[in-house]
């Protein structure tokens, strides 16, 4: 009789992407699970989302990945989304400074709609579009660094989605900012002993359940949102991009 082993499980985490318009969300998911790249992309409308299958320090990971539409007018659309999300990518593009400047805005969108504790979330902020020439670069990786250090975000990295740099490198910093939160969490509760403190939000539970589309939701998007777990590769809502750079986002207006 052999000693087999039961398949390990994977976990299901839920990753969202943020950041304005035309930073290039989609292509960086594109390059990530398909390993593919348009140059002319569509604009997001609302979510959409894929799943991907990764493993990361010996561990087994399913990463449903929601990418959301970066214009201001699709804001109610994407919103509802956020809830039980385990990562938040903070995407902007390196040639256009003030998708840096909305990083402020898009975090705390975040933390509005997706209600979890500011300095217990996995953050990465993503820099894209680092194929470019430097004379187009309008970002400096320091200035980031230093809006990192502001807001207490451990990860930073430069990617390119058209060269294939550093793609899966942000998906999998994300993971192993997660796990690190994760780890200093379970501490917390150990350290609390036996007591149970029932006036406190047992976070790390609801992401879980609502991760795997068991979650109770209390608004009305809960009912797209499971038929939309339901489908992975869904396409929620999509519109041609007609240039090649979108427009830029009014979300500061
Ligand atoms: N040079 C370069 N261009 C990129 C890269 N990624 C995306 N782009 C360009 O940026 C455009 C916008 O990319 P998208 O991925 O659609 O941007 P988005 O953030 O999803 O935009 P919305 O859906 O409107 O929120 C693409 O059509 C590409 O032309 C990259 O890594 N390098």
């Amino acid at each position: 009789m052999t000693n087999m082993r039961p398949p390990q499980r994977s976990k299901l985490l839920k990753v969202v992407i943020l950041g304005d318009g035309g930073v290039g969300k989609s292509a960086l998911l594109n390059r990530f699970v398909s390993n593919r790249y348009e140059e002319n992309n569509f604009h997001t409308i609302g979510v959409e989302f894929m799943n991907k299958d990764i493993e990361v320090d010996g561990e087994r990971y399913t990463l449903q990945i929601w990418d959301t539409a970066g214009q201001e007018r699709f804001r109610a659309l994407r919103t509802p989304f956020y809830r039980g999300s385990d990562i938040c990518l903070l995407c902007y593009a390196l040639d256009d400074r003030d998708s840096l400047r909305g990083l402020n805005l898009w975090r705390n969108e975040f933390l509005m709609y997706a209600d979890v504790d500011a300095d217990k979330f996995p953050f990465i902020v993503v820099g894209n579009k680092n194929d470019l020439p430097v004379a187009k670069r309008q970002v400096t990786y320091e200035a980031v660094q230093h809006w990192c250090a502001e807001q207490k975000i451990a990860s930073h990295i430069e990617t390119s989605s058209k060269a294939a740099t550093n793609v899966t490198e942000a998906f999998t910093l994300g993971l192993r900012q997660w796990r690190h939160m994760e780890c200093v969490a379970e501490s917390e509760l150990r350290q609390q002993g036996d007591t149970i403190d029932l006036t406190r939000p047992i976070r790390l539970a609801q992401r879980r359940i609502c991760c795997t589309g068991g979650g109770e939701t209390a608004d009305s998007s809960a009912d797209v949102d499971d038929a939309a777990m339901r489908s992975p590769g869904t396409k929620m809502f999509g519109q041609k991009r007609n240039n090649a750079k979108a427009p830029k986002t009014n979300y500061r207006l």
